[in-house]
């Protein structure tokens, strides 16, 4: 006898499994027939692989919902080692389909695509969010595109799903726990939703805003991101550890001003209203409170956290700014004094292990706004969630937190 594929599967479950794999089965079957012929835009015919339907089905807290969750899905086909087509498609689509999920998906065809769409779609459409099938960069498109729109109030609460498929995927990682795109699915399916602190970063010369969702960051990090994108199409993820090395081979001096406004116990910025427009928010700051604390001189690097930042690969999982809480209504400025090669080895082995805290010339502290002026020639960019901001010119980059959050879809298996 000729057997099916998904029996063909069954025969390699433990004994126990693949009885209740059996039996799940014929439930499965009938949930994906039901399901794919409301599915927006994809084809319902390819087979979802046996061992993922009865991964997804052992969990009844989330097959046995009924209420279809109607997305838009934007995947990036050039992302890490451009294998999020497939990925998606082979692994992620079907777990998201047996568990009601209609999607819409779109390819992006160029960069900037993802900004566009979210700026663009007409939210009923997808009013259970979207979700990004990429790196950090494709999400942080998606979150500047929905918060460019007019209708801002209700854009900043549509979620956004995360499916790692980039090269660097620290968000989803370190808020969500997750790095591997099947877990993250499985999140997905089971629902919930997790705030998240949303950042803006200003460039003031220019009046330009940009929002984040994980850090930004000056000099080093910010110099190697550029460098990294020469290196984007031939080493893929790996251009990072080459930009690196070079930069670090030719090691410049950079000199900064910085201005910050350390967090008050007492004041909780959630209490300002959100403005119209985000840009407004950010030019009704808090010049006029004055406890702002500046420091001047060369550092290797400053970032500035809105969650620990651990990074997706790596062996020994080091984070960057271990007090930091995703939804916590402040930012870690992780302040890295001085210049030279071997500080800069310190730092990096210490970071590995996460002692570079107890570094002396390592500053850490809680803060509503940072403002950051490179001098002289220093390299000025700034690096947002992975993505280089360019500047003309002197510039002051001005990082502070919005007073809504942000949704992403899923939550940490801890909660
Ligand atoms: N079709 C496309 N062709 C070229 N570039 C694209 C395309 N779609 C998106 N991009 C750009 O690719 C950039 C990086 O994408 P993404 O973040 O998904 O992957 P990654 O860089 O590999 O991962 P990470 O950002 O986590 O390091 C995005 O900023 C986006 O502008």
């Amino acid at each position: 006898m000729k057997l099916q594929r998904s029996q063909v599967g069954q025969m390699l479950l433990p004994r126990k499994l693949r009885k209740s794999a059996l039996r799940q089965n014929t439930f499965t079957q009938r949930q994906v027939a039901t399901r794919c012929s409301s599915d927006l835009s994809t084809s319902c015919r390819e087979e979802v692989p046996n061992y993922l339907a009865v991964d997804v089905l052992q969990d009844q807290s989330y097959t046995r919902q009924e209420i279809f969750r109607k997305v838009l899905v934007i995947l990036n086909p050039n992302s890490g080692f451009r294998s999020s087509p497939e990925v998606f498609y082979q692994q992620v689509q079907p777990i998201l389909k047996l568990s009601g999920f209609m999607m819409q998906v779109v390819e992006t065809s160029y960069a900037g695509h993802a900004h566009v769409l979210a700026s663009t779609v007409d939210l009923s459409t997808c009013p259970d969010g979207i979700i990004c099938v990429g790196g950090d960069g494709i999400v942080n498109e998606v979150l500047n595109g929905l918060l460019g729109r007019d209708d801002l109030k209700e854009a900043i609460q549509l979620p956004i799903g995360i499916i790692p498929a980039g090269s660097e995927n620290s968000l989803v990682w370190t808020v969500l726990g997750t790095r591997d795109p099947v877990s993250a699915a499985t999140a997905l399916a089971k629902g919930g939703f997790t705030a998240i602190d949303v950042f803006a970063v200003k460039l003031t010369q220019a009046g330009v805003t940009h929002f984040g969702l994980t850090a930004s960051y000056y000099g080093f990090v910010a110099d190697v991101l550029q460098l990294s994108e020469k290196f984007r199409l031939h080493l893929g993820p790996f251009r990072y550890v080459i930009a690196g090395l070079l930069k670090f081979l030719s090691l410049p001096q950079y000199r900064f001003e910085v201005d910050y406004l350390p967090l008050s116990p007492r004041r909780n910025p959630k209490l300002i209203p959100l403005a119209e427009k985000c840009n407004d928010y950010l030019s009704a700051d808090s010049s006029v409170e004055d406890n702002w604390v500046t420091r001047k001189g060369e550092f290797l690097g400053i970032f500035v956290c809105n969650h620990f930042c651990k990074p997706a690969q790596g062996l020994l999982s080091p984070v960057i700014a271990p007090k930091a809480q995703h939804n916590d209504g402040s930012l870690d400025l992780i302040l890295v004094h001085g210049s030279g090669r071997l500080r800069l080895f310190c730092f990096f082995v210490a970071y590995q292990f996460c002692w570079h805290l107890l570094l002396p010339f390592v500053e850490y502290v809680k803060v509503k706004h940072v403002k950051v002026r490179p001098v002289g020639n220093t390299h000025n960019g700034c690096g947002v969630d992975g993505e280089l901001l360019h500047a003309e010119g002197q510039a002051e980059w001005q990082c502070s937190l919005l007073s809504a959050q942000g949704r992403l879809l899923g939550q940490h298996p801890s909660t």
